[in-house]
């Protein structure tokens, strides 16, 4: 359990840019926090009335009946309830964010595919109007599968708030720095950083320094957890602790704003007169969070062979079936290489699940060129890939001394689902039309005599 008492209230004027109210430790805890003193009823969820005046409210994110050590639910004592914030929805349209099942029949997704970064432009975006789908999986109505996209952000959103009904959010930045103020409090992000923005989670998006632009993957499953992590114990790969949740801030702010809404796939917007971010106290379990990547500890091969890539996995998000996740989210950061006569970087394979990659900086072991920071592939189900020639050549060739492999961080979105292209990611993005090439050259080596070539 965390306690948390601030002493203020975050109003605009107190939170300048760059300033923080704090985060608490932990993944999944049973959090308390307060901005202002005795807000937070004890002992109780609904006092007839609340200090301050205050409006109590729970935010359910797994079903009342979930197993109790799924279940999540956060309470809220807020200025205002959520629901006084919507008056009547329209629709609106926000064409470069789509949702599954999304088949555009012109686009083919069956292949190995990959993108240079996908560059800024002088439009002024937002979190929304900059968010551009790259693939879909499965299908938002029944809450499986997820979608990936990148993000370009130049412009704060100003008296405009936004949430998914549909799906739980993981960003990853590539360059520049975001504050996502939530109903929950503030979370700030930077590359080498990931946020996670649960299910239902109202909040705004600010730049701190821009041009922004990295990689979401929207879940529209269960939620992300931490993998178990079997015989290696109690500690390494992403430790609990590194997590941190903001605490309680709030704003108390008379204009006219808009919310947005994601729900099934389509957007809508509602008008409101004030700041929906008025949660002045609250308690719980369903809370965002963000983490150092930094600070994941990699356990590996320390003899001879390469593991599965399953040995790197941050976060998980569990489809249903035990042990086939609906996501897995996988980072490839520094480590050392020690691993004696092995073939050390990924070994050629074809995988059930659709691989998603992004290059967060640095040069990738299998992949030492063309896939570049701020750029993305695609390995889709049962679709071979591998080391291209020169990773290859190299590789199998080197002198197997301790090798630092550093001046690297990559990661992977891999869901059960495959993956389809969206329109802007075949036709708009930068495709590398010559990617499958990086194959051509690998030459046969057999010659029907015995011995290693
Ligand atoms: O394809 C990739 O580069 C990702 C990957 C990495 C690895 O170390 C093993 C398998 C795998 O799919
Ligand atoms: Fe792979």
């Amino acid at each position: 359990m965390n306690r948390h008492v601030s002493p203020s209230p975050l109003t605009q004027a107190a939170t300048p840019m760059g300033t923080h109210p704090g985060y608490m430790p932990g993944f999944g805890n049973d959090f308390e926090t307060e901005a202002l003193p005795g807000a937070l009823p004890q002992g109780m969820n609904s006092p007839q009335k609340v200090n301050y005046g205050l409006y109590g409210e729970q935010l359910s994110g797994t079903a009342f009946t979930a197993l109790s050590h799924q279940n999540e639910r956060t309470w809220c004592y807020r200025i205002r309830p959520s629901v006084k914030h919507s008056h009547r929805y329209t629709k609106i349209d926000l064409p470069y964010w789509k949702s599954a099942p999304h088949v555009d029949p012109d686009v083919i997704s069956l292949g190995q595919y990959r993108w240079d970064p996908v560059p800024h432009s002088d439009a002024a975006l937002t979190w929304l109007t900059g968010m551009r789908t790259m693939t879909t999986a499965g299908d938002v109505n029944t809450q499986v599968g997820m979608a990936s996209h990148i993000y370009l952000v130049t412009q704060s959103m100003v008296d405009s708030y936004f949430y998914s009904a549909d799906s739980e959010l993981l960003v990853v930045p590539q360059e520049g720095h975001l504050r996502f103020i939530t109903e929950l409090g503030v979370i700030d992000v930077a590359p080498q950083e990931i946020a996670i923005i649960p299910r239902g989670l109202l909040y705004r998006v600010e730049v701190l320094s821009g041009p922004a632009r990295g990689f979401v993957c929207e879940n529209y499953g269960q939620k992300f957890d931490l993998p178990g992590r079997g015989p290696i114990g109690a500690n390494c790969m992403a430790n609990r602790r590194d997590f941190k949740t903001p605490v309680a801030a709030f704003e108390d702010r008379e204009t006219s704003s808009t919310v947005t809404i994601k729900w099934c796939g389509q957007f809508h917007e509602t008008k409101i007169g004030h700041s929906p971010l008025d949660v002045v106290a609250w308690h719980g379990n369903y809370a965002p969070c963000k983490y150092d990547l930094t600070t994941y500890c990699p356990v590996g091969s320390i003899l001879f062979d390469h593991p599965d890539p399953s040995i790197f996995t941050v976060l998980t998000a569990p489809s249903g079936v035990e042990g086939t996740a609906n996501i897995d989210f996988v980072l490839f950061r520094e480590r050392w290489m020690v691993a004696e006569d092995t073939f050390r970087p990924p070994w050629y394979h074809k995988n059930i699940m659709s691989e998603l990659m992004g290059n967060i900086y640095g040069q990738y072991d299998a992949k030492p060129k063309g896939f570049i920071p701020g750029g993305m592939s695609l390995h889709n189900m049962m679709l071979p890939h591998g080391p291209d020639k020169n990773a290859f050549e190299g590789a199998s060739n080197a002198d197997l001394q301790p090798q630092k492999l550093d001046n690297t961080m990559s990661f992977m979105f891999e869901t059960r689902f495959p993956q389809h292209l969206t329109g802007f990611a075949a036709n708009e993005a930068p495709l590398q039309d010559d990617y499958i090439d990086c194959w051509d050259d690998i030459e046969k080596k057999f010659d029907g005599t015995p011995g290693k070539k």
